[in-house]
């Protein structure tokens, strides 16, 4: 369908249970996001966006509600299949860049297609990475090991191997916790431009100015959605806010 969510959260909720603890981490959570959407997932430490993140991201189960990717209902899938699901449309940047130190940025960056798209030819593979190190503007550096690169530069090459799997959507945790306010805002503007070309991101930041980014905000409060509206409405409403 045109126009299926590329993720749709109907009612989610998430309770961690551990030492005979339960935790209620999010209550009937409902979010879509749509091709091209750029969201901020905000709020204070302890709201639940790692949560909700892992959940989107397949990386662990929901304990009520409905989650969809592209309009197949994750519910009562095998592991296997919800990897296939997983590789097939998720690209993770996290805060850590994770990268091999002992293999080039060219690589790093192949590795993961090596493994998961097995019908791709070496020079499909070379073709994929050289598209997607050119767009976060660090082909020049596709011989470089990770630690002769700034740290800026490293998650440029993370996002470059997220993308390289084509992924309907990039689910981002806190890209600028380990960056300088220089290198953070470098590695804001490139995500910036990614969704300019129509990637469909999904953020966690708990840095205001970071979240400003997007075109949508999605706020968090004790695992509640407290509030989920534009970029342009919010501003709108601080406008009013300061006349008042
Ligand atoms: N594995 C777990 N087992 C038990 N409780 C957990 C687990 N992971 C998270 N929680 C709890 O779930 C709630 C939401 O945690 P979560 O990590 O999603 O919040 P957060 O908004 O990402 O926080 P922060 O900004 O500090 O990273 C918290 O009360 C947390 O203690």
């Amino acid at each position: 369908m045109a126009n299926t969510p590329v993720i749709e959260l109907i009612n989610v909720s998430k309770v961690y249970v551990s030492g005979g603890v339960e935790t209620q981490a999010l209550s009937e959570i409902n979010l879509n996001v749509h091709k091209g959407d750029y969201v901020a997932i905000s709020g204070p430490s302890g709201c639940g966006k790692s949560t909700l993140l892992s959940l989107m991201g397949l990386l662990d189960d929901i304990t009520e509600g409905c989650y969809k990717i592209e309009g197949v209902d994750t519910q009562s899938l095998d592991l296997d299949t919800l990897a296939e699901l997983r590789n097939l449309h998720i690209g993770f940047i996290f805060q850590s860049f994770n990268l091999i130190d002992e293999l080039s940025v060219f690589d790093n960056v192949a590795l993961p297609l090596i493994y998961r798209e097995q019908s791709l030819s070496q020079q499909g593979i070379a073709d994929r990475v050289h598209k997607a190190l050119s767009q976060v503007e660090i082909a020049h550096r596709a011989d470089h090991k990770p630690n002769q690169l700034s740290g800026g530069q490293q998650q440029r090459v993370a996002i470059a191997r997220a993308l390289a799997g084509e992924p309907s959507i990039l689910l981002v945790d806190e890209p600028t916790g380990n960056l300088d306010s220089k290198n953070g805002d470098a590695v804001m503007a490139i995500l910036d431009k990614l969704n300019e070309q129509g990637t469909t991101i999904c953020m966690v930041t708990h840095d205001p100015r970071y979240a400003g980014y997007a075109k949508r905000q999605v706020k968090l409060l004790d695992g509640e959605v407290l509030q989920d509206q534009s970029a342009e409405q919010q501003a709108k409403d601080y406008q009013t806010e300061e006349v008042l």
